[in-house]
C-alpha cells in the first residue's frame, strides 16, 4: 500500500472553542479535533441561544445507522435544510437542486428520464471533444507549470456546456459566467453561516453578491434555451442527445406535464451549480495525487496505453480504464467537494441520546465519514486500491457517500465520473504530471473542498512510446 499522506488541515487539539469556531468559518473542515477522526456518534453543535427563526439547534451526524435512516429509509422525513435552499436559491431557483416534497418528486421523475436518454454513452463524444479542448490549451500554455486548478475550472464549464447544449461557449460568455460563479460560491459560504447564526438577509452584505452574481449566471444561460426553443418553434432539426434536447422532450410518467420555459432555465442553472465546481475541484485533487504519487501514475497510464495506445476512447473503452476510475474515487473520498450533506428534522425524533425538534438541522460531515479512522484502514492515505479491496467493502457500503445517498442521491455521479476517468486517461497519455517543490495545496471547505493556495503542477510532454 502506497504511503502518500496528502495534506489535510491539522486537528486543532490545543485550540480553544473561540479559535475553534473561528477556524471552523473560515473553513468547515478546520475546526476538527483528533478525536472527531475517530468516533461514530452524534454530537450537538453548538450554536449561539437567540430568539431567531433560522438559528436552529444543530446535529453532528456520524453514526452510519442514522445516516442510512436520513438519506435512504426517512428522506421524505428529512428534506433539504432552509440554509442549503437559501444559499443557492439566487441561482438554482426553484429547481429539483432546492425543492423538498412532491415538487421535488415531480421534477426527479423527468430529470431521471432525461439523464437516462442523454445518458453517459450519448454525451461521449461531446466529453471528447471538452477532453481534446483542455489537452490542447495545456499543450500551447507558455508554460508547463501552472496552477491546475484554473485549466480544470475552464474545463468542467466547458464539458457542462457542451453537454447541456451541444455548442461550445464563446470566450467572453465564458469568462462572465465563470467569474460570476466563482463570486457567487465564495458569497455563499459565508452567507450560510451568517444566516443560521441569525443575521437577517437585508443585513447581509453576501446577499447582494448572490443576487447580482446569480443573474449574470442565470442570463447567460437562458440565451442558449431560448435558441433552443425557437429553432423548435421554426420547425427545425435540433439536438436530442444534449441534456437541454432531453429536458424539452421528457415528460412526466404519471401527469404527462413537460418542463416550460421558467423550469428549464431553474433546472439548467442547477445543473451548471451542481455539475461545474464539483466536477472541477476533484479533478483538481486527482492530478494532484497522482503527481505525488509516480508509481500510482505509471500504473494508471499502463492501463490506458494497454487498452488504447492511440485514438479517441469508443464507449466500452472507458470502462477499461479501472486505475483512473479507482484514483478518481480515491479522490473522492480524500476531497469530497461536498463536505457536508444538510437536512432539516420535521418530526421529533430521538437520535441516539439526543431529541431533536421540527426545525433542528442534522448535519451529516462527508469529510469525516470518509476519513474515520474506526472504519477505513489508512484514513488520510490515498489508495485508490481499496475500491477493488474485498476487506474494504464494508467501509464503502457504510462510509462512502461523496455523491449523497438514497433518493436524493447526484443524478450527475456518472455523468462526473466518465468526465474524469476520460480526462485523467487521455491527460496520462499525452503528459507526466509532476509537483512543484516548495507547493504543497491547503486544502479548505467553502461550498466545496478546494486549496486555498491553487494547485501548481508541471506538465512533461511524453513522446508516443511512453
Ligand atoms: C464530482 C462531481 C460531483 C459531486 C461530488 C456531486 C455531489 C453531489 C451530492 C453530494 C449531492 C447530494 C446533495 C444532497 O443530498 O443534499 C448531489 C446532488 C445533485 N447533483 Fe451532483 N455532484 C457532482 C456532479 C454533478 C453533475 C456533473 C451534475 C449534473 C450534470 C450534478 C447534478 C446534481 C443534482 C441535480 C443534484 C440534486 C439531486 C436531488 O436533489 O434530487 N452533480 N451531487
Amino acid at each position: 500500500m502506497t504511503n502518500l499522506r496528502p495534506p489535510m488541515p491539522e486537528p486543532k487539539d490545543k485550540a480553544n472553542a473561540l479559535q475553534k469556531l473561528w477556524a471552523s468559518f473560515d473553513s468547515s473542515i478546520s475546526g476538527f479535533a483528533a478525536g472527531a477522526y475517530r468516533t461514530l456518534t452524534i454530537t450537538k453543535i453548538r450554536t449561539p441561544n437567540l430568539p431567531i427563526e433560522q438559528v436552529k439547534r444543530a446535529f453532528l451526524v456520524r453514526d452510519p445507522e442514522w445516516i442510512r435512516e436520513i438519506l435512504v429509509k426517512r428522506y421524505a422525513d428529512f428534506p433539504k435544510s432552509k440554509q442549503t435552499r437559501k444559499m443557492l436559491g439566487w441561482l438554482a431557483g426553484g429547481s429539483m437542486f432546492t425543492s423538498n416534497g412532491d415538487d421535488w418528486l415531480y421534477q426527479r421523475r423527468i430529470i431521471d428520464q432525461a439523464f437516462t436518454n442523454a445518458g453517459v454513452k450519448a454525451v461521449l463524444p461531446l466529453m471528447l471533444d471538452a477532453v481534446d479542448a483542455s489537452l490542447n490549451r495545456i499543450t500551447g500554455r507558455g508554460s508547463a507549470t501552472f496552477d491546475v486548478t484554473e485549466e480544470t475550472n475552464l474545463f468542467a464549464g466547458d464539458i457542462i456546456y457542451r453537454t447541456l447544449f451541444s455548442e461550445e461557449i464563446a470566450r467572453d460568455d465564458a469568462n462572465r459566467m465563470f467569474g460570476a460563479f466563482e463570486a457567487y460560491q465564495r458569497a455563499a459560504y459565508q452567507f450560510g453561516i451568517s444566516w443560521s447564526l441569525g443575521v437577517p438577509e437585508f443585513l447581509n452584505p453576501q446577499a447582494g453578491m448572490l443576487k447580482r452574481n446569480g443573474k449574470i449566471i442565470r442570463e447567460e444561460l437562458i440565451k442558449p434555451i431560448d435558441r433552443r426553443l425557437s429553432a423548435i418553434e421554426a420547425g427545425e432539426e435540433t439536438p436530442q442527445n444534449d441534456i437541454l434536447g432531453s429536458l424539452i422532450s421528457c415528460s412526466d410518467p404519471e401527469t404527462g406535464k413537460r418542463f416550460d420555459r421558467g423550469e428549464l432555465h431553474d433546472h439548467i442553472s442547477a445543473f451548471f451549480l451542481a455539475g461545474h465546481e464539483t466536477s472541477a475541484v476533484s479533478l483538481g485533487w486527482s492530478l494532484y495525487l497522482l503527481a505525488k504519487d509516480q508509481e500510482m501514475q505509471d500504473a494508471v497510464r499502463r492501463e490506458v496505453l494497454e487498452a488504447l495506445p492511440e485514438g479517441r476512447p469508443a464507449f466500452s473503452d472507458v470502462r477499461k480504464f479501472q486505475l483512473a476510475r479507482n484514483t478518481f474515487r480515491e479522490a473522492l473520498r480524500l476531497y469530497p467537494p461536498v463536505a457536508y450533506i444538510n437536512r432539516d428534522a420535521t418530526k421529533e425524533e430521538k437520535m441516539r441520546k439526543h431529541e431533536l425538534c421540527p426545525g433542528d438541522l442534522a448535519s451529516i460531515p462527508v469529510w469525516l465519514m470518509h476519513r474515520n479512522e474506526e472504519i477505513w484502514e489508512q484514513p488520510h492515505e490515498f489508495c485508490p486500491h481499496r475500491f477493488a479491496d474485498h476487506d474494504q467493502k464494508e467501509a464503502i457500503s457504510s462510509a462512502y457517500l461523496p455523491f449523497g445517498l438514497g433518493a436524493r442521491v447526484c443524478v450527475g455521479a456518472s455523468f462526473a465520473t466518465q468526465e474524469a476517468v476520460l480526462f485523467l486517461a487521455m491527460c496520462l497519455r499525452q503528459f507526466r504530471v509532476e509537483p512543484v517543490e516548495g507547493h504543497t495545496p491547503d486544502p479548505m471547505a467553502r461550498l466545496t473542498i478546494r486549496s486555498r493556495n491553487g494547485i501548481v503542477l508541471k506538465f512533461v510532454p511524453l513522446d508516443d512510446k511512453a
